[in-house]
């Protein structure tokens, strides 16, 4: 490859490539040794001249921040060199000789729970020092992080900083609407997927990562219970301790105040031991019979964990949110394209769910990422409209009530997709209010277009997120973030608002609509 880049780097190879550009290797031609590096070109997604000027600044300030980082340990990748060049701009890296965890993890199959303990601790030093400095990397996955030949040290490379620059939206006054989130599906928690990540959401990575070493499942392929939202992973790595598992389970909690609060709490967890910090969840092997029916979030197949743009979201830096318009204007790439699946997707039924949630609540449950929500224009009707009596034609639920408590909305909505992804179509189908069953946008053909949707086009569908915004005793609306893996292996994530109605007769919540 001949490329010169900015008339000194001499382009050896291409490394990878991603929605914002590619990383070469290359050589200094102005050092003596020809140093190689490595050197990552940046896009922006707005690429006209009003808008360069404010990206130019912000990748400046960026870049001072990755020679900070880099200059104060040595286990993030030295800057070199930064600089801009036919509208597009660069950043000249060290380059870290080693191994990804992935390609490890390729070569020599899963890890041992030493190793894994050993990446855990001395990484987390790292992470103490990037948080704070009021930093949070929220890229962290097996793929980045090299295993260091020289010292066998794990080394975080990719901070998502600089690429979050490159996708934020500027209005005509120059002041950011919005910015695509940056992180990877399964290892990044649902806060940052809605554009709020905070300092333990890197925490939240790193435990799924150790969760890969340790077993050597992807996010993907794991198993979720409906119910609490937890995880299911220890029964595939049963030799693990259950101080690593208790401290990993923290790590992983779905809601970041039942997680460790900073990367010093779980390093000191780690070293001194399980039983000195409450664990979220106690540490218990699930049942192989008895557990409660878990959602397949994988088709079981391996593909790449590739960092995509998911959500419009905010700042990376958590004391200074972006304004709040993040969820109506600006790229909304994955929200666009979600849109269009939308359509055909949005065909949702719910099932009554037998269970011991407590009655409806009356409010909603304020949340971080509800108060984003509510932010959102509110389209959905008003509840207390004229309801249609949801009698569907034909009885086929399996899940029948067995107790006189209602399920809780967001319970219902987690029944529902279990029942869609264990393939029980015609239940999921009758779940339906017969007047969103008869709505011919969404099932031209009735239940052939939903069967055609659920059975031949989606693998499986994965709710991140569900909350709820109102809902009285005979209606709730609830936002969904829902990921859903296509037969094609691709993963396409969307925001779904449902409105369930209160179907009486038969003791359950169906949905009315969906936008
Ligand atoms: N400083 C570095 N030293 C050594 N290798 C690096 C360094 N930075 C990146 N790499 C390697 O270069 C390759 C491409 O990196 P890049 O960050 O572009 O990953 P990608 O997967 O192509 O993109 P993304 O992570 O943005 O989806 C990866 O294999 C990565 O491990």
């Amino acid at each position: 490859m001949q490329t010169l880049l900015n008339n000194r780097y001499q382009v050896i190879d291409t490394l990878g490539g991603g929605g914002f550009g590619e990383t070469f290797l290359a050589e200094d031609t102005q050092m003596p040794s020809r140093r190689r590096c490595v050197i990552k070109q940046l896009k922006p997604i707005q690429n006209n001249p009003q808008v360069y000027q404010l990206v130019q600044e912000r990748f400046q300030r960026e870049a001072a921040i990755l020679e900070d980082l880099g200059g104060a340990t040595d286990q993030i990748p030295a800057l070199y060199a930064y600089f801009q060049s036919e509208g597009q701009f660069y950043v000249v890296q060290e380059l870290i000789q080693g191994q990804t965890l992935t390609a490890k993890m390729q070569q020599q199959g899963r890890f041992s729970e030493s190793a894994v303990k050993e990446i855990l601790v001395n990484l987390l030093p790292v992470l103490e020092y990037i948080h704070s400095k009021r930093i949070i990397h929220r890229d962290i996955k097996p793929d980045n992080i090299i295993l260091r030949d020289r010292d066998r040290k794990p080394v975080l490379i990719d901070f998502g900083a600089v690429r979050e620059t490159m996708g934020t939206v500027f209005n005509s006054q120059g002041n950011p609407t919005s910015s695509i989130v940056i992180g990877t599906p399964g290892y990044m928690p649902s806060e940052q997927a809605m554009g709020r990540p905070v300092f333990s959401s890197d925490l939240y990575s790193l435990g799924m990562t150790a969760i890969y070493l340790l077993t050597g499942k992807q996010p993907q392929e794991l198993e979720t219970d409906p119910r609490t939202g937890e995880i299911i992973w220890s029964h595939y790595a049963l030799n693990v301790s259950p101080t690593l598992a208790g401290v990993i389970d923290k790590a992983i909690a779905y809601h970041p105040r039942d997680r460790f609060a900073t990367a010093r709490e779980m390093l000191q967890a780690l070293q001194i031991g399980a039983n000195t910090f409450p664990p979220t969840q106690p540490y218990n092997p699930p049942p192989v019979a008895s557990t409660p029916p878990t959602i397949p979030v994988s088709p079981g197949v391996s593909y790449q964990q590739q960092t995509i743009p998911v959500s419009p979201g905010g700042s990376y830096q958590p004391t200074n949110p972006q304004p709040t318009h993040n969820g109506q204007k600006g790229v909304l790439i994955a929200s666009l394209i979600a849109g269009g699946l939308i359509v055909g997707a949005a065909i949702i039924g719910f099932a009554i769910a037998n269970n011991k949630q407590p009655q409806i609540a009356q409010s909603p449950q304020p949340s971080n990422e509800s108060a984003t929500i509510r932010n959102q224009p509110q389209e959905t009707a008003t509840p207390n409209t004229t309801i249609p009596s949801p009698t569907p034609s034909v009885q086929v639920s399996p899940i029948t009530p067995t107790s006189v408590e209602r399920p809780s909305p967001e319970q219902a909505i987690q029944n529902y997709f279990a029942i869609i992804n264990q393939g029980q179509f015609p239940t999921s189908w009758n779940l339906l209010a017969p007047s969103y069953q008869n709505n011919r946008k969404l099932h031209p053909n009735g239940y052939l277009s939903y069967i055609d949707w659920w059975g031949n086009r989606v693998q499986s569908v994965y709710v991140s997120q569900v909350n709820l915004v109102q809902a009285n005793e005979n209606a709730a609306t609830l936002n969904t973030n829902l990921e859903y893996t296509m037969k094609t292996g691709k993963t396409v994530p969307a925001k779904v608002t449902f409105l369930l109605l209160w179907d009486a007769e038969n003791s359950r919540w169906v949905v009315g609509d969906t936008r």
